[in-house]
């Protein structure tokens, strides 16, 4: 499997933020964008994941195991900023949601919803609403989502903010899982991630694009 971006260009509003960015990730890769704020990080995972159309360029998600016809944005999980989750509904309930919503890309099958709770460390409070959770417990929940459905290509920005060290040993733990089983990964972020050999991607905004370090 492999995500090939090429010639990937975006404007917000008036600005051309970064033009001619072109990457390729095989099974098993990382790939972490880093910059200043504003420099087109969130731009770029948008774009990748299919909610923003670039001004230029395009990506795929190609191989033999891949179907002919499948769009990147089917097989991505996106952790945004936002968690996603209802405040009012219980952990269980916000996770069983996702679970029967997204249902699994082919060739891989999601954890049942307790364990992917157990598996961010909060087995124990899946009957409590949401928004009674603290900002970092919310934001091991949102992670525990990419648990409950398989998708082979995660997408996170900034999936580490509000968390304790603890809780970024445990994601570091699950992104070295989830690539040593043959996914791939692509994350913005200001904080290290812990991985070894990732690609790095520097951005640095209004199309003075990038340094890249392979
Ligand atoms: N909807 C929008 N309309 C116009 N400009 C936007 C819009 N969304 C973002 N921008 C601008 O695009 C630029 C890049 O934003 P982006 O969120 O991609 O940066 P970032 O590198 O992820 O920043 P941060 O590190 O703060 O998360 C910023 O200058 C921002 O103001």
């Amino acid at each position: 499997m492999r995500l090939t971006a090429e010639n990937l260009g975006a404007r917000r509003g008036e600005d051309l933020l970064f033009q001619d960015i072109s990457f390729s990730l095989d099974a098993g890769q990382a790939l972490v964008l880093t910059g200043p704020n504003g420099s087109g990080k969130s731009t770029l995972l948008r774009v990748v994941a299919g909610f923003l159309r670039p001004e230029t360029g395009h990506v795929a998600l190609t191989g033999p195991d891949v179907a002919s016809g499948v769009k990147l944005a089917e097989a991505c999980h996106y952790l945004g900023h936002r968690n996603a989750m209802k405040a009012e509904l219980s952990v269980w309930e916000n996770l069983s949601f996702w679970k029967s919503f997204l249902g699994d890309f082919e060739g891989g099958k999601g954890l049942p919803v307790t364990q992917a709770a157990e598996a961010v460390g909060l087995g124990g409070i899946t009957h409590l609403p949401f928004g009674y959770l603290s900002a970092g417990q919310q934001r091991r929940i949102a992670f525990a989502k990419l648990l409950v459905a398989y998708r082979p290509v995660w997408i996170l920005d900034e999936p580490t903010a509000a968390l304790d060290v603890k809780a970024e040993d445990i994601f570091g733990g699950l992104i070295r899982h989830h690539l040593s089983s043959g996914g791939i990964l692509l994350a913005a972020t200001h904080q290290p991630l812990a991985l070894e050999s990732v690609k790095e991607l520097q951005m640095k905004g209004f199309a003075a694009v990038a340094e890249e370090r392979w």
